[in-house]
């Protein structure tokens, strides 16, 4: 067994084990390119449609990147990665994430944030909703049926995470897309504030 990779047979697939290199302030690795999010894709998603609307029609910024390792999607498995939300806002609501249920809605996942100053803003399909603050050597464990968005409020730093989930989780982005999450993410006299969604959908 070599100090850098050594290989384990799973039942279907042979799974190298392998070292990636993820710089903790940046997040971005030297060997693997991430996989990129413009605002064009989420432009709907954020409050102030004419504000995300113009902000497009100038420029399409990159809002975040993460990786996807391609680890097989088995319960026994585990994908990681690092996600890289970047700094701005449409109108007075931050970037963020997407973000997602889980297709398999009992599966968990954990965060740690490496660099940065934001919230992994969660809800559920009971109601109940919660905004974990994210600082450089905190995790956030996203309980099982949660929907979860990485959302930066710094004004000048990426907010930059490292996540692992099950492998068999899957990602269910339609019922965010459709409904929204109940919260806004929004500055209000310099400050993040949680406020109701108006365009969210029981
Ligand atoms: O899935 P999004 O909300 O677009 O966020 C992008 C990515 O961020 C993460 O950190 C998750 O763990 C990934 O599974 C996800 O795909
Ligand atoms: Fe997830």
């Amino acid at each position: 067994m070599s100090t850098t990779a050594a290989k384990t047979t799973a039942a279907e697939t042979t799974v190298q084990a392998v070292l990636t290199d993820f710089d903790v302030k940046t997040g971005l690795s030297t060997t693997k390119p991430p996989l990129q999010r413009r605002l064009s894709a989420m432009a709907d998603m954020y409050a102030d449609q004419a504000a995300a609307a113009a902000q497009v029609a100038e420029d399409d910024v990159l809002v975040y990147e993460f990786f996807d390792m391609g680890v097989p999607s088995t319960s026994g498995d585990v994908a990681y990665g690092t996600s890289i939300t970047y700094p701005g806002k449409v109108g007075d609501e931050y970037y963020m994430t997407k973000g997602h249920f889980h297709e398999v809605l009992d599966t968990a996942e954990i965060y740690y944030c490496l660099s940065g100053h934001g919230y992994m803003l969660m809800e559920n399909p009971e109601g109940d909703w919660q905004a974990a603050e994210f600082t450089p050597g905190q995790a956030v464990y996203v309980p099982r049926r949660y929907a979860h968005r990485s959302i930066n409020v710094s004004a000048t730093e990426p907010l930059v995470t490292f996540f692992a989930f099950p492998g068999h989780a899957g990602h269910d982005y339609g019922t965010i897309e459709t409904k929204g999450f109940r919260k806004l993410c929004v500055e209000r006299d310099g400050k993040p504030e949680f406020i109701d969604n108006p365009r969210w959908q029981a």
